[in-house]
């Protein structure tokens, strides 16, 4: 059984807005352990929208500057035998000093390796998984056709495996064309959907990258739920606004963190788009 609950819609709308202003006027420090194609953009991401980037990945600091750092995203795109010991030192400090951290499990399904590491890494508790649908389904163990670092995965069929991965965390979101995020509202398993964004998006690389790494910075400001939907709702309305100026990927790239930078109550307001959806089991 499930039901749209429009109330909860409501709130959440209002707690995205107050997020975002929580948001500028905290800045926080977000540690970032992430891979090489992705920490230029990343670091540009975060700082458009308003937070602190920090790419702090060697193993004699990682830990140390996770309890520093107000947030830490751990993405395994490009995961070397040190990196990995880093991530496994900021993770357990992270935990330890009650920090928010974000997993993003990217390549988890059709990597063996990287996805024992992710598995291995969820003992410490990620606040949210963040990932594409087929990152998702190989996180869960409940299978995709994942063939690198692109989803061949629709994210509605990703629900199941998230609601497997909310034993590990607060919050997770598939995204994709509908972001697709489970976590609880008032104790109950929730799936909201996120409207909007552009098919730019996945043309540029790692877009799925700092979104985890902005989803950790809305988790220092924010509720696990909330932070989670501020982050994917900031994305899908830069996005939307961003491809009507821009029709190719390149310039899309720079309007998308213009539009990030531009993001403001009267924005979210406007074009903000979400629905809540109340399930008592697994659709
Ligand atoms: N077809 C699409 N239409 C609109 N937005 C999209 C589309 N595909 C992906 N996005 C958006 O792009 C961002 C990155 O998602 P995605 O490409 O699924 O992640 P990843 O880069 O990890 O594979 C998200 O904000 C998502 O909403
Ligand atoms: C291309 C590539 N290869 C390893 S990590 C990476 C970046 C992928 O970024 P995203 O998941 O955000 O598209
Ligand atoms: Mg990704």
């Amino acid at each position: 059984m499930a039901g749209s609950n429009r109330q909860a819609a409501e709130v959440l709308h209002n707690a995205v807005i107050q997020a975002h202003g929580a948001l500028q006027a905290r800045t926080p420090l977000v540690q970032c352990i992430t891979n090489v194609v992705s920490s230029n953009y990343m670091a540009n991401i975060l700082l458009a929208a308003g937070a602190s980037p920090a790419m702090v990945d060697n193993t004699q600091e990682a830990g140390l500057f996770a309890g520093v750092a107000d947030a830490l995203l751990i993405n395994l795109g490009t995961p070397t035998d040190s990196q990995v010991e880093s991530m496994r030192l900021a993770a357990a400090a992270a935990q330890q000093a009650g920090k928010p951290w974000v997993l993003d499990p990217i390549g988890a399904g059709g990597l063996p390796w990287r996805g024992a590491i992710a598995l291995e890494l969820l003992q410490h508790r990620p606040t949210t998984i963040r990932g594409n649908p087929s990152e998702i389904k190989g996180l869960s163990g409940l299978g995709s056709g994942a063939r690198g670092m692109d989803s061949s995965d629709e994210p509605e069929s990703a629900v199941p495996a998230a609601l497997e991965l909310l034993r590990h965390c607060r919050t997770v979101g598939a995204s994709g064309a509908v972001d697709h995020l489970v976590g609880h509202y008032e104790e109950r398993p929730t799936l909201i959907r996120v409207y909007g964004g552009s098919c730019l998006q996945p043309r540029v690389t790692a877009t799925g990258c700092a979104l985890g790494a902005l989803v950790a910075a809305y988790q220092a400001v924010a509720e696990p739920l909330v932070a989670t939907v501020a982050a994917h709702a900031s994305f899908a309305i830069a996005g939307k606004l961003a491809a009507e100026r821009h029709a190719a990927p390149g310039s899309f790239a720079v309007a998308f963190i213009d539009e990030l930078y531009a993001l403001d109550e009267a924005r979210i307001q406007q074009h903000l788009r979400i629905d809540v959806t109340s399930l008592v089991s697994p659709p």
